[in-house]
């Protein structure tokens, strides 16, 4: 009989760091899931009477909540390594436009997603966001996997093998979160691709559908100095003020890159209370320029998280992004104080929940929330000895450390196992796919 002292599962970790208070680095608590929730979270000596499934002794482990990717293309994983080295534009135009041309499908989506997972499950993430063509494939896929998932309709001017234009993205997205509008795990939000690729009829049309829905929208935006000021040559304006004035700036807009930005998109962004999501290994690999996070937060912008594709990045595992948004923000104000470890792991966690707009949900542990939470050891010579398992986790980790994923309280790792996704079937497909890609290659000249 389930009584008030009742556990699914009963955690006793070396650490618990709840990310609310930020910084907070809990010794001697343990942690009670029931019902896909966290039941209690208080000193271990309490537990004294509680009677659990399934009890587990993690002492050189802590316990955080899971990590939210806020920004991402999962299925581009099967494009990892495809082309490296170029800018933004030449990468777009003449390798990543032709390659999904010629490969993209709802069975490429539906291998590359379940690729994506296995290795951000592995590496510590329980909600990512997505935006990417064939989004059905995607649903299926993070479905069977049972992660937390955005689900960004892809939203772009031009002919795809998913639709003809913007507006028939825009129909086929809304029958699609018709579909998913029980589904738990999964919202299915706005993804107009960024404003020198969907007609700007099309953006008004999706803040008006946003505004009557109450639906995120997520956008690139500001991703390079060269984007904004091709903008400015060919509308006079810049891609933020474009959109202010088409209504698609604030609470419900999630800005992705945002690198190139003066004190006036400061100001708007924060006056608008739209949410920044920071992607600074992909802005390095492609030489697109440096997100100033100091000043956001210093203007009160939230700051969330994001890989990017693998095919810009080239990896999904945020230990490795989170390690490099609290380095980048280092060295670019020449401030070893800049961006301090607790306020990046606040970015990759409660910020990126801010950002999806479920933060009543998920991104902290307390006690109501869902369960999403990893446990990462912290007994390996790379982090030994542990004066402070918070500095660990940015300065010293790299993500193999994680053990346990569970998201509204399922395990979808444990013990370093995956438990949704076969990963030897999965090697098959997508070694298959490699052997696709590389005999029908498509390099603009
Ligand atoms: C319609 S969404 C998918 C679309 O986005 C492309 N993409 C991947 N990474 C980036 C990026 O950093 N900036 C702009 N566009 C990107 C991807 O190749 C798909 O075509
Ligand atoms: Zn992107």
């Amino acid at each position: 009989m389930a009584t008030d002292k009742q556990a699914d599962t009963l955690i006793h970790p070396g650490w618990i760091i709840p990310v609310t208070p930020t910084g907070q680095v809990m010794t001697g608590y343990s942690l009670a899931i029931r019902g896909g929730r966290i039941a209690a979270l208080m000193p271990r000596a309490d537990f004294a009477g509680w009677q659990a499934d399934e009890t587990l002794e993690l002492p050189s482990h802590v316990l955080l909540p899971g990590l939210v990717n806020a920004h991402g293309h999962a299925a581009m994983s099967l494009l990892r390594g495809y082309a490296d080295d170029y800018a933004l534009m030449p990468w777009l135009e003449d390798h990543m436009w032709p390659a999904e041309a010629a490969h993209v499908s709802d069975e490429f989506v539906a291998d590359g997603t379940e690729l994506a997972m296995a290795e951000m499950i592995r590496s510590g993430t329980t909600t990512f966001s997505d935006m990417y063509f064939f989004p059905e494939a995607t649903a299926r896929a993070v479905q069977a996997a049972g992660m937390r998932c955005q689900l960004s309709i892809p939203i772009i001017g031009f002919q795809t093998a998913w639709a003809r234009d913007a507006g028939e993205c825009i129909s086929k997205g809304l029958a699609l979160r018709d579909t998913l509008k029980h589904d738990e795990l999964i919202t299915a939000v706005f993804g107009p691709h960024a404003t020198y690729t969907v007609p700007e009829a099309d953006l008004a049309r999706v803040a008006t559908l946003a505004a009557e829905l109450d639906l995120p929208v997520q956008i690139h935006l500001h991703e390079t100095a060269a984007e904004v000021l091709q903008a400015v040559e060919t509308t006079g304006e810049r891609p933020i003020d474009s959109l202010d004035r088409l209504g698609l700036l604030g609470p419900r807009t999630q800005c992705v890159h945002m690198t190139d930005l003066g004190k006036q998109d400061i100001a708007l962004l924060a006056a608008s209370g739209a949410h920044v999501v920071h992607c600074p290994r992909s802005n390095m690999k492609l030489g697109s320029g440096i997100c100033p996070v100091t000043a956001l937060q210093e203007a009160g912008v939230n700051l969330a998280l994001g890989t990017d594709g693998a095919a810009s990045n080239n990896t999904l595992n945020l230990f490795a992004e989170l390690q490099a948004a609290a380095l980048l923000a280092k060295v670019s104000r020449l401030d070893a104080s800049a961006l301090p470890a607790a306020a990046a792991l606040e970015m990759a966690t409660l910020g990126g929940a801010r950002a999806l707009g479920i933060d009543d949900q998920v991104g902290s542990l307390e006690v109501g929330k869902q369960a999403d939470l990893i446990a990462v050891d912290l007994s390996g010579p790379a982090t030994q000895p542990v004066h402070n398992a918070l500095s660990q986790l940015v300065y010293a980790c790299n993500g193999s450390e994680v053990t346990h994923n569970w998201v509204a309280g399922q395990p979808l790792l444990r013990d370093g196992r995956l438990t949704t996704i076969d990963t030897t079937a999965l090697a098959a497909r997508v070694a298959n796919w490699q052997q696709r890609i590389a005999t029908k290659r498509t390099t603009k000249a």
